[in-house]
């Protein structure tokens, strides 16, 4: 080969691998969003994009706009201005699902049919459910309640019926909004290694509000921290930890608390602020 087809060859040769290393298109791109209430702006100028199968955590402190955040994601609220766009998914498939802070799920349905009710409002086939369901309460260990109701059971499994009635929808996006705050560490811990367990195993992409750092860290890819009011994006870092991740194992690496202390070093004058702010309207 002459120097000059070898210099091609190689040029080519990097492009290509250029090519290969490029990141895939954003699942969602979110530019410059604001939301104003009135005068008083709760999100102000958020810019982020989240890939295809990511699981992007959102830390910040009360009342900074997360769960606004999550609403326009979800088509719930109207931005004021700036633009989210979301990548499109096969038809016949929901864009999101939703998981509240709380329990949502209807009171009068067993656990079958709290899980069911998505794919049963689709009109999907009694065996497509099953086939669905079954394997999603088998892992949440809620298959032997199938039958049960709501009221016969406890906050943590309630919150694993939303879980599962969320993933049996299949969504292309998860929208969760601290799901886990109600319960007690040990439920919150086991609902954790649930939650990565069946994202594993079907990679949709999340986005997941917290006011837990230690929540942010056990499950995040990445995690944006947002100021005290008015919400902005202060920092989005990578988390350092690969998969799949054994929630307890992952407290004693040394790399968890060095990561821990390092969101709080974001956070820290955001909750401080934010203080400040709650105790001015008190005042005023
Ligand atoms: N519909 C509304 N009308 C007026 N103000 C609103 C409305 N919804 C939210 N806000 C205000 O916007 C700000 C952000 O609210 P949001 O619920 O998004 O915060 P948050 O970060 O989710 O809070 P928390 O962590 O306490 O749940 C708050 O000051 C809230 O009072």
């Amino acid at each position: 080969m002459r120097a000059a087809e070898l210099q091609l060859s190689v040029a080519l040769d990097a492009a290509t691998s250029l090519e290969a290393a490029a990141p895939p298109p954003p699942k969602i791109r979110v530019e410059r969003l604001v939301k104003r209430f009135g005068t008083f702006a709760a999100v102000d100028g958020i810019s982020v994009d989240i890939a295809p199968g990511e699981f992007f955590v959102i830390v910040g402190p009360s009342g900074c706009g997360k769960t606004t955040l999550l609403r326009i994601l979800a088509g719930l609220e109207e931005p004021t201005s700036g633009t989210i766009a979301i990548a499109p998914n096969d038809a016949g498939r929901p864009t999101n699902s939703m998981v509240f802070q709380g329990d949502s799920i209807f009171p009068w349905m067993s656990v079958y049919d709290n899980a069911a009710y998505g794919l049963a409002m689709r009109r999907r086939s009694k065996a497509e459910i099953a086939e669905r369901v079954r394997p999603l309460l088998e892992t949440t260990g809620l298959w032997r309640f199938r039958d049960r109701y709501p009221h016969q059971l406890s906050g943590g499994m309630r919150q694993r019926v939303s879980i599962c009635r969320a993933f049996a929808n299949d969504p292309d996006i998860l929208l969760m909004d601290e799901p886990f705050s109600a319960l007690d560490e040990q439920n919150k811990m086991l609902l954790h290694q649930e939650l990565l367990r069946i994202w594993e195993e079907t990679k949709k992409t999340v986005v997941f509000i917290t006011h837990s750092v230690d929540e942010a860290v056990t499950l995040s890819d990445r995690i944006m921290v947002m100021t005290a009011h008015p919400g902005r994006s202060k920092a989005i870092l990578d988390n350092p930890f690969g998969r799949p991740r054994d929630v307890v194992a992952l407290r004693g690496d040394p790399v968890y608390g060095a990561f821990v202390f390092r969101i709080w070093e974001y956070l820290r004058e955001e909750v401080r602020a934010a203080k400040l702010q709650e105790q001015e309207e008190g005042e005023a």
